[in-house]
């Protein structure tokens, strides 16, 4: 396997792809990595992949492009081509599309790399089976809902677009782990031509540098001309793993679009709605939604009670004009007010900690899906656990 690593860097370096310092290496729990290969100093560039050689919307073979109509998703159409690509070369089918698609061998060496399907079946909940999904924590799960119907889409269109006769090989399941390689390999870039599309159609394929793992913070990345770079965010020792930080993400985003949880993540944050809201009565959930403040209460390190939790709070705390006169002037009109919000909010988390602790308990002695994939869930329940407890002693 690492030699097809070293063929992919061969190719790589073929197309202009510089490395600086730094090389694949294998990481336990997290696939491949990149690693410094000797000392870096802050600020050099340790990566340049010019532009010729991501893969994104205009890369698509026209036979392929053409097939779906023009507002047809950039993610389900890239993962079309993946999935048509790896038939063409994996199987004797005698249609058109695969003869075309088998011979554009450019992405060879990148499609040699990628994560195999039980990698991707393992870690990522929409692969999961559904008894799990009622064990992901409400953000995690809402993410999933989303991105099932996302999914559910392209595929739904895929069926539609490519005929039948060319797309018979190719299964839900096998359309899913591409749809996946996509979703967790894709950066964001736009040019002239595809700036009128939705952002969220701004999705390339990047070989090589999509080897880069994520943690909080990480190196610096930046189009300008023909080319991509990554440049150190910090000194790192040789044999370090460097990073990149895929955005500001909590780990229910990083579970449901990448299937994996930081240990230390200072992005990460609890959604409390279900607590906060069982407390309301439906003339009280009325005014939050009248005022916008309905839902997306957030507990992170930083803030213990996000200023949507402050408001909602304080409807079950104070009198209904002093509720109002809090939303405009963003201060209590009595000190006192927001010592009864912290106890009330202490109240509602230990009531979240017995659901949390209930759902540890449930998965503990469930036998539903993969050992990896039950002990993903612990691992985030229990983190859920800590921020929670940890809130309540700060409150
Ligand atoms: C862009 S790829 C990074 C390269 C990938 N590790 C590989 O082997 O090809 C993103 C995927 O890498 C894995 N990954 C990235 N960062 C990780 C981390 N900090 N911990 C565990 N897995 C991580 C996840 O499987 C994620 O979906």
């Amino acid at each position: 396997m690492e030699q097809a690593y070293d063929e992919l860097i061969r190719w790589a370096t073929d197309q202009g792809v510089e490395l600086h310092g730094i090389a694949s290496k294998r990481i336990p729990g997290r696939g491949m990595g990149m690693v410094a290969t000797q000392d870096i100093k802050a600020n050099e560039r340790l990566l340049l992949v010019p532009i010729s050689c991501l893969r994104g919307i205009e890369n698509v073979p026209p036979e392929i492009k053409n097939a779906f109509p023009k507002d047809a998703k950039v993610h389900g159409i890239l993962a079309a081509e993946l999935a048509l690509e790896e038939k063409a070369t994996s199987s004797s089918s005698e249609s058109s599309y695969a003869a075309s698609v088998a011979s554009k061998k450019k992405y060879a060496a990148w499609n040699a790399v990628v994560p195999a399907s039980e990698d991707i079946s393992d870690s990522l909940p929409l692969t999961w089976d559904p008894q799990l999904h009622d064990y992901l924590p409400g953000a995690a799960l809402s993410l999933l809902r989303g991105q099932e119907i996302k999914f559910t889409r392209d595929w739904e269109l895929f069926q539609k677009c490519i005929p039948a006769t060319k797309w018979r090989f190719i299964t839900k399941d096998d359309y899913k782990y591409h749809w996946l390689l996509v979703n967790t390999r894709t950066f964001y870039h736009v040019n002239p031509r595809t700036a009128k599309r939705p952002d969220e159609d701004h999705m390339v394929l990047l070989p090589v540098a999509d080897l880069f793992n994520h943690a909080d913070h990480g190196c610096e990345f930046a189009w300008s001309g023909g080319s991509c770079t990554f440049t150190a965010n910090r000194d790192y020792a040789e044999g370090e793993e460097v990073y990149f930080s895929y955005g500001h993400h909590s780990n229910d985003f990083l579970l449901v679009e990448y299937g994996f949880v930081l240990d230390e993540n200072e992005w990460d944050a609890v959604n409390i709605d279900d607590a906060v809201l069982a407390e309301m009565t439906n003339e009280q959930k009325e005014h939050l939604e009248a005022n916008g403040y309905l839902g997306s209460y957030i507990l992170d390190e930083r803030t213990p009670g996000c200023y949507r939790t402050q408001v909602a709070l304080r409807l079950l705390c104070c009198p209904f004009e002093q509720w109002e006169s809090f939303l405009e002037e963003g201060e209590d009109e009595d000190e006192r007010v927001q010592e009864n919000v912290n106890r009330l909010l202490q109240t509602i988390l230990r009531k979240f900690l017995e659901k949390v602790n209930r759902n540890i308990k449930g998965l503990q002695n469930l036998k539903v899906g993969r050992d990896c994939q039950r002990e993903m869930l612990l691992l985030r329940w229990r983190q859920i656990y800590e921020l929670v407890t940890r809130t309540i002693a700060k409150l």
